[in-house]
């Protein structure tokens, strides 16, 4: 009998999977995990279910609103560079109008989830997150400055204190510390990769820092940075937030992210930048999980 062969586009044209892509996923998912950390923290108790499923769903669908504004507006930038010229926008896959359709609806959808099902706090600064990376970074600070990252950073850092608040309806020191290590990181995590693709960056006219103040200097201040994201994971113990557990791993963590970063900086040919980013990525999980360990252990004590 003849075989049946299904042919390769019709399963890479599936429109649902442009859609998808135009929302991060990857990045969304593990915004979503600080925010469930962020609720945890927040309570001794359980999380009140409307607010861990309209808190997470509202969170998810309005961070992927972002993302889809960024490719709409950077879909000539992205056209040029080799890391996003494959982006469904870039490629026709999917027209403008298509895509701030999809923002909207998703991005609506998203704030009314947060408003009806956790509190009006939660879903207006979820909003000023959304504006925040989308409007404010993606369509002004990306061009205007080397420091874009570090102020455009605080948005996506926000998602520990969205939990928090979606849990608690109010403000708490804590949950914003959550947000202070993020925003630590995202320095580290991104000129890492910027280093790598510098000379997209440079072709596209950003004036990300590697383009504009050159390598070694970026490399310093990947460094300084990670002095400052170790510092600020130590502020949860501080604070009396987390206990033993918390401490010991998150030091071994801290240890070896700032010997990589030294790496980056001093023997860059042994540890290459692109490498930290990874790491970054892999780090700001295993922390965050380690935060939730370290609170259901002293509780289940
Ligand atoms: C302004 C702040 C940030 C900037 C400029 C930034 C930049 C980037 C860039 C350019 C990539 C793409 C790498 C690629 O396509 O190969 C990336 C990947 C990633 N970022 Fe960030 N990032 C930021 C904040 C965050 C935050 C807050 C998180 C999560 C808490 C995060 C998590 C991730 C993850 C998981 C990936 C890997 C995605 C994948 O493999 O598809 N980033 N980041
Ligand atoms: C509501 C809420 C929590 C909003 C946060 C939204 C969000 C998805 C932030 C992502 C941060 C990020 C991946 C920035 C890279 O953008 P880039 O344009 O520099 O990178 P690119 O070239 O890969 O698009």
């Amino acid at each position: 009998m003849d075989k049946v062969e299904i042919a390769p586009m019709a399963v890479t044209s599936l429109p649902w999977r442009d859609y998808l892509e135009m929302t991060k996923p990857k990045v969304v998912a593990l915004m979503l995990l600080t925010a469930l950390v962020g609720m945890c923290l927040a309570t001794d108790g359980w999380i009140p279910l409307p607010a861990l499923l309209f808190g997470l769903s509202g969170i998810g669908l309005m961070a992927g609103a972002a993302a889809a504004i960024n490719h709409l507006l950077d879909r000539r930038i992205d056209q040029i560079m080799a890391r996003t010229h494959n982006r469904p926008l870039p490629k026709g896959r999917v027209k403008a109008a298509q895509a701030l359709l999809f923002a909207a609806l998703i991005g609506t959808l998203g704030f009314a989830m947060l408003y009806l099902g956790t509190n009006p706090l939660t879903a207006w600064l979820t909003l000023a997150s959304l504006i925040g990376y989308a409007v404010i970074y993606t369509g002004f600070l990306k061009r205007a400055t080397p420091q874009n990252i570090v102020i455009g950073g605080l948005a996506g850092a926000m998602p520990p204190l969205l939990g928090w608040t979606a849990v608690t309806g109010d403000f708490h020191g804590h949950g914003l510390l959550l947000v202070i290590i993020i925003f630590a990181w995202t320095p580290p995590h991104f000129w890492a990769l910027a280093i790598a693709r510098k000379e997209e960056y440079a072709k596209v006219g950003l004036p990300m820092l590697p383009v504009t103040h050159g390598v070694a200097y970026t490399q310093t201040q990947i460094l300084l940075y990670s002095f400052l994201y170790v510092l600020a994971c130590m502020l949860p113990v501080v604070v009396g937030m987390s206990g033993a557990l918390y401490l010991t791993g998150s030091s071994i963590l801290s240890g070896w992210f700032l010997v990589r970063a030294w790496q980056v900086k001093y023997q860059s040919e042994r540890y290459p930048p692109m490498k930290l980013f990874l790491l970054s990525i892999w780090h700001l999980l295993a922390l965050f999980v380690l935060l939730l360990a370290d609170h259901y252990w002293v509780l289940w004590l």
